[in-house]
């Protein structure tokens, strides 16, 4: 059955700015029509995505008279995207998203918001509950597991050689060719249709989690599967703004979050343990971040509820349903 989404000029949503940290943050913000909100809900995009990505899950959250606030991350969107990688630090943003929630919600809810990530949101938002659990209400992650702080520094390539296979294509993410070569709106949307599943004719992908992106085939890659011909145009001129070398940094970060998070690893399990009401929603069918890699991370966690939906990564979209039904199971009452 169809979920009710956002279209990209929605009237059910504002467009708000925000300086945090000298840059210009863009927001949707959603209010319930019916008086004072229940709560209020954070979400955190991921990559290659837009606060847009959401749009299956705000009308829903309104529905339950939560009030959503969903930034464009930086790099992304109508929201600045300075080129030094060091910006794009965890706990930087950690407490970016700590003055945006602070911004909107002041005192209602004890200042409290219940955080949402996917995917590379996912990551963030789990650093964001230990680095300011004060106004964390609860938190969950779509697709991404939670990895503690670690006090011994891992090479991203050993990593990927020794433990992380499918996590190869992110050295060519870091690396400098996929923003070198996916400039101007035809690669773009090239890339986005890639991205979001799109095929070439003899039904071959154009990206896999062993090489990363095929530049040979992006050509001949048809529409994505996964949204509407006006939707990837959506993303195409949003991306245009910037290109990618932003959304990229996230790629880059590695060694600066490595850096940050020793003082945590080195506290011990009392500092890298997250004790606000957690959940995380694994796609059965996510080639980045199988659900396998969920398995043993409730030993991290006060309060751990694990749900699995039958989608790729792009669980928002295609699992749109059971992503927002697994929401209200959990955090609805606790937030109620
Ligand atoms: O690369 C990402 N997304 C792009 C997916 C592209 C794709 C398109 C279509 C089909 C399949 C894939 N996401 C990142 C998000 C952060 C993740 O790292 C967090 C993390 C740790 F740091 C340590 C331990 C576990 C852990 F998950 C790594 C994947």
């Amino acid at each position: 059955q169809s979920v009710d989404k956002l279209t990209p000029d929605d009237p059910r949503v504002e467009h708000h700015t925000l300086e945090i940290r000298g840059y210009n943050w863009h927001y949707l913000l959603a209010n319930p029509t019916s008086g004072k909100p229940t709560g209020t809900v954070l979400l955190v995009h991921g990559w290659p995505d837009l606060a847009f990505g959401w749009r299956y899950q705000v009308p829903a959250l309104l529905a339950l008279n939560m009030r959503v606030i969903v930034p464009d991350m930086l790099g992304y969107g109508r929201t600045d995207a300075p080129d030094d990688v060091a910006e794009y630090a965890q706990k930087k943003l950690a407490s970016d998203l700590a003055a945006l929630a602070a911004h909107v919600v002041g005192t209602d809810d004890g200042g409290q918001v219940v955080l949402g990530g996917h995917d590379w949101g996912g990551a963030i938002v789990w650093r964001t509950a230990l680095w300011r659990p004060e106004f964390v209400r609860a938190v969950f992650s779509v697709c991404t597991p939670y990895g503690p702080p670690r006090d011994q520094w891992v090479p991203p390539e050993v990593m990927v050689e020794t433990v992380l296979p499918n996590f190869r294509y992110q050295l060519q993410l870091a690396g400098p060719d996929v923003e070198a070569q996916i400039v101007g709106p035809v690669k773009l949307r090239q890339f986005l249709n890639t991205l979001f599943l799109g095929r070439t004719p003899d039904g071959q992908p154009g990206f896999n989690t062993k090489d990363g992106l095929l530049f040979d085939r992006l050509e001949s890659i048809g529409p994505s599967p996964v949204l509407s011909p006006e939707e990837v145009e959506f993303y195409v001129a949003e991306y245009a703004r910037h290109g990618l070398h932003g959304p990229l940094n996230y790629y880059r970060t590695h060694r600066v979050n490595f850096d940050d998070e020793l003082e945590l690893a080195q506290q011990g399990a009392e500092r890298t343990r997250i004790k606000v009401p957690s959940m995380i929603v694994t796609a059965s069918r996510d080639g980045a971040l199988p659900p396998s890699m969920a398995a043993n991370m409730d030993r991290h966690f006060e309060s751990l509820v694990k749900r699995e939906v039958d989608a790729t990564h792009w669980a928002l979209w295609e699992a749109a349903g059971d992503v927002n039904k697994t929401y209200f199971q959990v955090f609805a009452e606790s937030v109620a």
